[in-house]
């Protein structure tokens, strides 16, 4: 069995080079944005340092020059000019790459869920994949927008500011150098909390979503039993933790972040107030240095301060980045063809071969099954809930893969055929026939431009579907809502079995839907079954025994293993399992029969 994916196996190295790996289709923009940052960057840090001079050399009592005066003035606005308009395009930039990347990501995550076997999907709920797609994509956009431009502004401007400090005064800079130490200790410390915090509060908005997603998908049992008070305290216990975490973040952020910063701040002013109280014994201190210096200082702490609080960004993107890497690197794949041989399904021969199957890898839900059914055959299988006929067909439609015994058509294993020809020739019908929101015509088209629109209508046709649809207002261009929800529960069996008709399958797979319908749709279904099973070889669920009377190959399933096996006739004469389910239903239709009439 392949292992799941769990936060652990993705090292935050690994996670942070593989989000590096994102920006490399995007260098030379991103090289381009850099240089502006840079340029935007100094212009801003050189403003202090124009100030000074200005200060100091010029702003002597009783003299006034207007010359230098103008130039000075000139530069500072030129110069601070270039800053804003080099950050207005730098932050386009790193905006725009931003987004393709989150783009790609996405569409990356999506390509990934559908190549996913169904062991994923069985083992995963929907709204947590969601969650994955939507909510952490755009925790991970926060550190490409904001987080990585504020990495490099900041360090950017600590470089700068530094620069500037040391040209002013060497001591003094030396002193704020020394303080560099502890404020990294501060932001690891940081990191190594908010880290905790964030990965409940993701995991949180997950569950919060599944939540969600299985409350809208059951709406309608969840009001017909009652069940929307249990699932509101469901709900709002997954939510209350999802604020406590949040709050602990807050704490974390008002408790380490800003007071430890702020008295990182006032220590530095501290020592600079001191040092010029002690230089001013000795020599005269200057204004402009001293202007600069508390302008430098002020400007120092900026950058910390942000990098602290893109820091709470950074570890939810690395966190978010965490999960949806986990989805990408899951193992947990559908089957696809193996081999380089590239065999057809020509005449329809299905052969089980002792194949022994578990969804779990520890409880075998289906033993030994071996059986055939010979080209335009229908096998039908019948047993009780659980006995395992959905896997059969589970696992002829190759939606699992098997490790025991083995599938072959016509001969060739089933793992050897591609993708395409397997779906083009088995046609699928499910109880519960899926509509897609779009409509009628591509329904049963499917995107397959090889189906024309009089393919449509014959397949429509040949399973009477077109009564129904002929009655519509827009025909085959009626419009489907999500999931077919407008169509009855027949409509929608006879729109998914013209689908089927129109690929033209030479093999039918078939788990015969329970819904009751009326008695003239049950006709039109049965009646289109029987057409569409003619010339095809077929494997059947059927759940009711009277419609699979004239199987060539009844298998009876129980627990996994096939107990009975032959015509309808002949499994009466063994009087065993069949004999007694069919006398059962036979019963409960004659009491059925007998309490309408009385
Ligand atoms: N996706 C799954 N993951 C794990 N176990 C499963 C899965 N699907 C079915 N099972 C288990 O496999 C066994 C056989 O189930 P299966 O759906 O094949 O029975 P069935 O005969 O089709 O039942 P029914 O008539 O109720 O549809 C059951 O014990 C079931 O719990």
């Amino acid at each position: 069995m392949s292992t799941p994916y769990t936060k652990e196996n993705l090292s935050k190295k690994k996670v942070v080079s593989r989000l590096a790996s994102y920006m490399k289709p995007h260098k030379k923009a991103l090289t381009y944005a850099f240089i502006m940052l840079c340029i935007a960057t100094a212009s801003d840090v050189l403003g202090p340092i124009l100030m000074k001079i200005f200060i100091d050399n010029y702003l002597t009592p009783r003299n006034f020059s207007w010359q230098p005066l103008t130039v000075l003035a000139v530069s500072f606005i030129l110069v601070y000019m270039i800053s804003v308009v080099l950050n207005y395009f730098q932050l386009i930039s790193f905006q725009g790459i931003a987004l393709k990347i989150i783009q790609k990501l996405r569409m990356d995550v999506f390509g990934k869920v559908q190549q996913l076997g169904l062991e994923f999907f069985d083992q995963t709920p929907g709204g947590s994949i969601v969650s994955r797609i939507t909510n952490d994509t755009e925790g991970i956009k926060d550190l490409y927008v904001s987080v990585l431009s504020t990495f490099i502004q900041s360090t950017i401007s600590l470089i700068g500011i530094f620069i500037g400090m040391f040209i002013l005064d060497v001591r003094l800079a030396s002193f704020c150098l020394l303080l560099m130490p502890l404020i990294f200790l501060l932001m690891q410390t940081y990191r190594h909390f908010s880290a905790k915090v964030f990965r409940v509060t993701r995991e949180k908005v997950s569950q919060m979503n599944a939540k969600l997603s299985e409350s809208l998908q059951g709406m309608n049992m969840i009001q017909a039993m009652r069940q929307q008070k249990r699932l509101r305290n469901e709900f709002g216990t997954i939510s209350s933790q999802y604020l406590r975490s949040q709050m602990k973040n807050i704490r974390l952020i008002s408790f380490l972040v800003r007071p430890a910063v702020y008295s990182f701040y006032l220590i530095a002013v501290m020592i600079m107030l001191s040092f010029f109280g002690i230089q001013s014994f000795d020599s005269v201190v200057k204004i402009g240095v001293l202007y600069a210096f508390v302008n430098y200082l002020d400007r120092f702490f900026d950058p910390i301060n942000s990098v602290m609080f893109q820091l709470t960004r950074f570890q939810q993107a690395v966190v978010s980045a965490e999960r949806v890497f986990g989805l990408l690197d899951d193992k947990r794949l559908a089957p696809v063809k193996e081999g380089t041989s590239d065999p057809k399904i020509t005449e329809g021969l299905v052969e089980f071969r002792d194949v022994t199957f578990s969804y779990d890898g520890k409880k075998d839900v289906l033993k030994n099954i071996s059986f055939e059914a010979k080209p335009g055959e229908t096998v039908a299988l019948v047993g009780h809930t659980g006995s395992g006929k959905s896997s059969i067909i589970n696992l002829l439609m190759r939606f699992y893969s098997i490790e025991h015994g083995g599938i072959y058509i016509d001969g060739e294993p089933l793992k050897t055929f591609s993708d395409e020809e397997l779906r083009a020739k088995c046609g699928l019908v499910l109880q519960d026939s899926f509509l897609f929101a779009s409509d009628v015509m591509e329904n049963i088209r499917l995107g397959k431009t090889s189906i024309s629109e009089e393919q449509v209508m014959e397949a429509a046709k040949f399973v009477q579907a077109d009564q129904f649809i002929d009655k519509l207002p827009g025909k085959y261009h009626e419009p489907i809502g999500e999931r077919g929800a407008t169509f009855s529960s027949g409509q929608r069996q006879l729109l998914s079995f013209a689908r089927t008709m129109a690929i033209d399958p030479k093999i039918l797979v078939l788990d015969e839907a329970t819904a009751s319908v009326d008695t003239e749709t049950e006709e039109a279904i049965q009646e289109a079954l029987r057409k569409m099973r003619k010339g095809r070889t077929t494997i059947a669920i059927a759940h009711r025994l009277s419609t699979i009377q004239d199987a060539d190959q009844i298998l009876v399933l129980h627990q996994g293993e096939i107990v009975e096996r032959g015509t309808h006739q002949e499994l009466l004469k063994l009087e065993g399992l069949y004999h007694k389910m069919y006398q059962l239903q036979l019963g409960d239709v004659q009491s059925k029969s007998g309490s309408a009439v009385s």
